[in-house]
Formats: structure tokens, sequence, C-alpha cells
């Protein structure tokens, strides 16, 4: 049985940082993957996504008002669409994850293309063959959850998958079936694109983890561009029809689609793994519980790292944990800290947050300071004509620090990184309003509230 100090099952994104931070260290690393090196990030999700959005706000700039003059006019959405797809595939290389596979080897680690289960503590069964591991790193991500929904099975549903791959034309009647963060970003991708596009969510409003505000920002966003949003409702019924496929909601509506997309949540690749061989159970909703340092709760030299924690599902959360797991095995003891991890939608204006909402503040025991500004107090926004927006900041009201951000407005994915940092390392709002921007840019707009919350303090 050939033996490896380490063995990671699933070569995603957390994986990723484990193998590449330990190269070039006396530990051998094997890597277990049943599909795509790489994960899903790079060829069906994240990256996919990003570069459809951006095709598409490109193409649309032509009947913009602010952009329409520069433009002769623009091709119809059928070849827009097709050129979209197009430089989508060439972004992911097609889904062939051969350079990816090229580098992992690189780095001196071993790749065993197959499905890894484990057997008993120290062991893991890949495809008929047994490996031996010292400490074995569970990468294994998420998959979809699909409605329980009769009659689902009799029409066409894309999964996130299908939608990031599919090179069939434009869906001309999308019905979304949840309305968070993947909803709202194929909802509004394809509203760009002209298709007739309805989500329906469960909750009573869009992304209900974040601000109140921000989900009624993406409401009205989806709203001006034709989405039909219907909160509080199920759909109870689907039903093939000539279009594709007909569905009931609990309020009686009818809808039809010629595709229906499945943007109910995803839920920890937990089952198939084998932990009740380490006498581990997954907890509610299939998550493997980690400690500080990453390490599953209940087994010895077992880690996790990415969306199988079910810790902040972000492919930026899957790279720090793997760079935790690596330090902690290359015998640095690291410890996670997970208070200042940002949440980005990408429609736009794009919604970023990290930190404390008001209401998870409150839960908290938290009372906190808040400040609010408008996008336009940077000016850059119309440069870019992008004036849509503000900022919300949340400060401790004893300690003075920076607990919570959300924004809606230009570039906010790039900039939140500074409050980020400004939560991560508790600095007071005191010195944070010293942060010197430059001028023009959208973090400018960082500036009053900071000097706001210390003048309130
Ligand atoms: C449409 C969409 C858009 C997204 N956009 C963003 C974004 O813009 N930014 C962001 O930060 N996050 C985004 N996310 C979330 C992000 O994709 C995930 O958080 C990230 O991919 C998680 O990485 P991971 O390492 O946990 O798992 P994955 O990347 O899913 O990797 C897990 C790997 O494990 C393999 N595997 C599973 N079980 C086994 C087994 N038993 N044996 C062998 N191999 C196995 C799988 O084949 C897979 O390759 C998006 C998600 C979706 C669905
Ligand atoms: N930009 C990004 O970073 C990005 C983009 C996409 C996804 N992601 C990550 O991927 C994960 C999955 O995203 P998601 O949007 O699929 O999941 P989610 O759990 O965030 O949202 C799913 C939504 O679907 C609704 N819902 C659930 N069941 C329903 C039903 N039967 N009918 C109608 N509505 C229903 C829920 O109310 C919920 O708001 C998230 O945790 C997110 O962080 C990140």
């Amino acid at each position: 049985m050939d033996r490896y100090d380490v063995v990671i099952i699933g070569a995603g994104a957390g994986a990723k940082l484990v193998w590449t931070s330990l190269a070039g260290s006396a530990l051998s690393v094997a890597v277990v993957e049943e599909a795509l090196v790489g994960g899903d990030c790079p060829f069906l999700a994240c990256v996919p996504s990003k570069a459809m959005l951006r095709s598409a706000q490109v193409w649309r700039a032509a009947d913009d008002p602010e952009w329409a003059g520069l433009f002769t006019g623009r091709v119809p959405e059928r070849a827009a669409y097709e050129q979209t797809v197009a430089r989508r595939e060439r972004i992911v290389h097609g889904r062939d994850d051969t350079a990816n596979a090229a580098g992992l080897e690189k780095t001196g680690a071993t790749l065993i293309r197959g499905t890894a289960r484990i057997v008993r503590p120290g062991v893991v069964d890949v495809d008929g063959t047994e490996i031996g591991y010292g400490e074995l790193v569970l990468d294994t991500g998420s998959a979809p959850i699909r409605p329980d929904l009769p009659g689902l099975d009799e029409v066409p549903v894309w999964t996130s998958d299908e939608a990031m791959s599919s090179t069939s034309e434009r869906p001309e009647l999308v019905v979304v079936i949840g309305g968070g963060p993947v909803g709202c970003e194929l909802a509004f991708l394809y509203a760009l694109f002209g298709s007739a596009v309805t989500v329906v969510q469960r909750a009573d409003r869009l992304i209900p983890r974040e601000e109140p505000k921000a989900s009624q920002a993406m409401l009205s966003l989806l709203h001006d561009h034709g989405v039909d949003v219907r909160p509080n409702t199920r759909v109870v019924r689907a039903e093939p029809h000539r279009l594709g496929g007909r569905l009931t909601t609990d309020h009686g509506d009818v809808f039809d689609a010629s595709v229906v997309i499945q943007a109910a949540g995803r839920r920890p690749r937990s089952e198939r793994v084998g932990l009740e061989a380490l006498g581990v159970a997954p907890g509610r909703g299939g998550a493997v519980e980690v400690d500080e340092r990453c390490r599953v709760v209940g087994a010895e030299h077992v880690w996790a790292v990415g969306d199988v924690t079910g810790v902040a599902p972000f492919t930026h959360t899957a790279h720090y944990q793997g760079r935790v797991v690596a330090a902690n095995l290359a015998g640095r003891e690291t410890r996670a800290d997970y208070r200042a991890v940002p949440r980005a939608v990408y429609t736009r204006p794009v919604l970023a947050a990290v930190g404390h909402t008001l209401a998870s503040a409150r839960e908290a025991g938290i009372e906190p300071l808040t400040a609010t500004a408008p996008m336009t107090q940077a000016v850059r926004t119309s440069i870019e004509g992008e004036p849509e927006g503000w900022l919300t900041l949340l400060a401790h009201p004893d300690t003075g620090a920076v607990i919570g951000a959300t924004a809606w407005g230009g570039r906010a994915e790039e900039w939140i990184s500074e409050a980020a940092l400004a939560i991560r390392a508790e600095i007071p709002v005191e010195v944070a309003r010293d942060v010197v921007h430059p001028f023009p840019t959208f973090s400018e707009v960082l500036e009053t509230p900071l000097w706001e919350l210390a003048r309130s303090r």
C-alpha cells in the first residue's frame, strides 16, 4: 500500500493552497480528485459567472445613455450571448484541467484520479486501491440542493453548473428558484441578455442574511432590469409544458419556463467520503465541524477546508483555511479567524459586505454606532458613470473598533478589503479615519462615515 504524509480528498480551492503551501517541504503529498483539478470555482462557479456578467455589462453599455453615443449600435442578443459563451469557454479553458493537473504535479505532489472514501483510520480507498495517510485533508466542496418539488424531474432544470457550462442558446423564459447570491447573479445575467426572468424566493427578501436595505437595493436593481421577483413564495408543482415547464406557486400563480434554474442553496459534500469509518457524523446541514485550526472535531489527524466545513462558503474562505491547515501541518500552530471574511454579489452595482450587519451585531449583544454615506461622495462615481449606492459602517460603541461594513456601489468588492483589515485588526475609527485615499477613487467613500463615527464617540 502506498503511503503519504498528507492525503487530500478533493482538488478544489482549499486543497490548492494546502499543496502549494507544502511544496518544497519534507512532507509527501497526494491529492485525490474525481472530477476537475481546481474544483468548481475556475470551471463552473466564480470564474465563468463573473466572466459572463462582465461580457453582458460591456454589451449593455451600448444602450446606456451614458455611453450609447460612443457606439454605432450593438449586435443582437443572440450573437452577444454566443460571444459571451465563447469568451467564457476561453477563460475556463473549455473545462480542461490539464494545466491545473500539471501545476499540481510540478509542486511535487502526486495526483490520483478517482473517488476517495475513508475505510479506516489512516487509510482511504480510491476506486479499489487503498492508500495510507499520516494526515488527511477533506476538501470535498458542496453540491446544489434540489428542492423537493413534485414534477421537477419532468421539466428542464439547470443548476448553476449547467448554466455555466451550457453552450446552448440563451433561454427565453427563466424561472430562478432561490434569491441568494447565486439566484441574484444569474437572474441579473439573463435579464441583461433580455430573457424574461422570474425569481421565486422562499424568504421574505432577497439575500436575506445581508442588511435589509441591501436586499431592497437588489430588488430595485432586478426590477429595473425587468425581473419579476416573488418573495415569500414557494413553487409547489412543476409539470411539462410546450415551452419547457410550467410552475405553480403556493399563491396560485403560474409561470412558464424554458429553463428552471435551481439556486436554492448548497449542501456540504460530506456523505460519500466515509466519515463514519472515523466515528464522525456531519452536523446539521451536512457540514463537517472543524475547530479553530481546521481539525475535524472528533477525529485524529483529519482536517477540512472549504465549503464542506460550512464556514462562509466562498473561494477566499477555502484559500484561507488551506493556508491555515498547511501552516499547522508544517508545524506552525495557526488558528483561523473568520471575523473579516468579505461577502460579495457581483451585480452592478456590486453588493459587498464584511463583518457584522446591524442584526448580527445585536444578536451578539452589541448596539453599534452606525454611519452611512452615499457613493456620490466619491467623485469617481461621476467619472465612471456609476452614481448609485451607499456605504454603511458599524463601530463598537466601547472600543470604537470597526465591526461591520455593507456597501452597494462601484468596485465595492475591491475596496471592502480596507474595512476587512480594520475589522480583523480591530482598528479604532480614530485611527482608521486617518487613512488617506488616492483621489479620485471609489474608496474615498470610506472617509466621511469614519470621521462621523469618530466624532460620535
Ligand atoms: C454559481 C456560483 C458562483 C460563485 N461565485 C463565487 C465568487 O464569485 N466568489 C467566491 O468566493 N465564491 C463563489 N462561489 C462559491 C465557490 O465556488 C465555492 O465556495 C468554492 O468553489 C469552494 O471550494 P472548495 O475547495 O470548498 O470545493 P470545490 O471547489 O467544489 O472542490 C471540491 C472538489 O472535491 C472533489 N471531490 C468531492 N468528493 C470527492 C471524493 N470523494 N473523492 C475525490 N474527489 C472528490 C470534487 O470533484 C471537487 O473538485 C460561487 C458558487 C457558485 C455555485
Ligand atoms: N459572489 C459570491 O461570492 C458568490 C456567488 C454565488 C454563490 N456564492 C456562495 O455560494 C453559496 C450558495 O449560494 P446560493 O445563492 O445557492 O445559496 P443561499 O443559501 O445563499 O440562498 C438560497 C436562497 O434560496 C431560497 N430558497 C431555498 N429553498 C427554496 C425553495 N424551495 N423555493 C424558493 N426559494 C428557496 C432561500 O430563501 C435562500 O435565500 C452561498 O453561500 C454563497 O456565499 C458566492
